[in-house]
């Protein structure tokens, strides 16, 4: 369990993470999302004990890092794939790790086969490929077979056969009980890989949720509903609006209702005496909803349009389809 109590970061007046509490569980993915500069990295690193909060707790099974007695065989971690003795090999680095705490060799055997890198074991890692260095990371992580593990952005340089083989690593090792908190800037990748998603923007905290409860709580995942009757469209948007809900109305037959439950909608036409023909959810993406949740967090903005918008469009489209 990875537990953080109004943690906190300041760099002179920047705060770079800001009262965060947060429960990070074993037994699955926990996906770390955040824009640019949303104080991830610096959160993983009050966590490894690397950077000490300016005020409030980050805590490995109730300690903090330095208070660990055996911190590799507990916590292992991938902060920055870079940070490793160029001159030196894939094998020597994981020995001189595994001798400092205690590990037999063997284990350096057993982790390099893990990551696929035993025939380049002995080569400098000086002369590696970013996925290559990624993986020596994840081998370091590996190394005490820690409960915890933190990767900090792991897919970085990977082709998409290495993609597929971190999604499948943390996956396992989230099913053999273990916590697993990984930070991406791919979607579609925590999509498949995460069970539960924490997003900060700007050092807060923004969710702290499952994935389907993350979309379900934007307000472009809507409700679709189509009637034969434009009359009854008429009484049944006005229903609605009454209720304070938005409603948007691109044909006459059809609406998307934001924030109500189809059970709620159907009951309610039930109630009118209105005949649907259709009535479901249109889902926004995961990406829509994250895009929608940071929108105002984001310190590097690009100058074309958030997708939010563009996320509305396709519920639109998908409606005039
Ligand atoms: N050593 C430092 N000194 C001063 N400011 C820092 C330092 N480290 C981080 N920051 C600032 O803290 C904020 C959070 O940075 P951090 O690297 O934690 O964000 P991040 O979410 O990991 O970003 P990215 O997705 O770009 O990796 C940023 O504004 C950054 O400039």
């Amino acid at each position: 369990m990875i537990t953080l109590r109004g943690a906190t970061k300041r760099y002179d007046a920047a705060v770079a993470v800001d009262h965060l509490d947060l429960e990070i569980a074993p037994g699955k993915v926990t996906g770390f999302l955040g824009p640019n500069g949303a104080g991830k990295s610096t959160t993983m690193r009050m966590i490894m004990g690397l950077d000490r909060p300016t005020s409030g707790e980050a805590l490995i099974n109730g300690k903090p890092y330095a208070a660990l007695s055996h911190p590799l065989r507990e916590v292992g971690a991938l902060l920055d794939a870079k940070a490793l003795h160029p001159g030196r090999s894939a094998y020597s680095h994981l020995l001189a790790m595994a001798r400092t705490n205690g590990i037999p060799r063997k284990r350096v055997e057993e982790v390099l086969g893990i990551v696929g890198l035993e025939k380049v074991a002995k080569k400098r890692s000086g002369s590696f490929s970013l996925g290559m260095g990624q993986r020596l990371g994840i081998a370091s992580a590996l190394l005490g077979d820690p409960q915890i593990l933190l990767f900090d952005e792991p897919v970085n340089g990977l082709d998409p056969d290495g993609v597929r083989w971190v999604r499948e690593l943390m996956r396992s090792l989230a099913s053999e009980g273990r916590t697993v908190f990984v930070s991406s800037h791919l979607m579609s990748e925590m999509q498949l890989t995460a069970d539960h998603l924490v997003v900060i923007g700007r050092g807060k905290l923004l969710a702290d949720d499952t994935i389907d409860r993350v979309i379900a709580r934007s307000s472009l995942t809507a409700v679709r509903v189509r009637t034969p009757d434009v009359d009854a469209m008429d009484t049944l948007v006005r229903h609605l609006e009454e209720r304070q809900l938005d409603v948007q109305r691109h044909e006459p037959h059809e609406c998307l209702v934001s924030g109500a439950t189809v059970e709620s909608i159907g009951d309610l036409a039930f109630e009118l005496g209105i005949r649907l023909h259709e009535l479901r959810v249109v889902e926004a993406s995961l990406e829509e909803a994250y895009m929608e949740m940071t929108a105002n967090s984001i310190e590097y903005k690009s100058p074309t349009p958030a997708s939010a918008d563009a996320g509305l469009d396709r519920i639109h489209q998908e409606v005039e389809a």
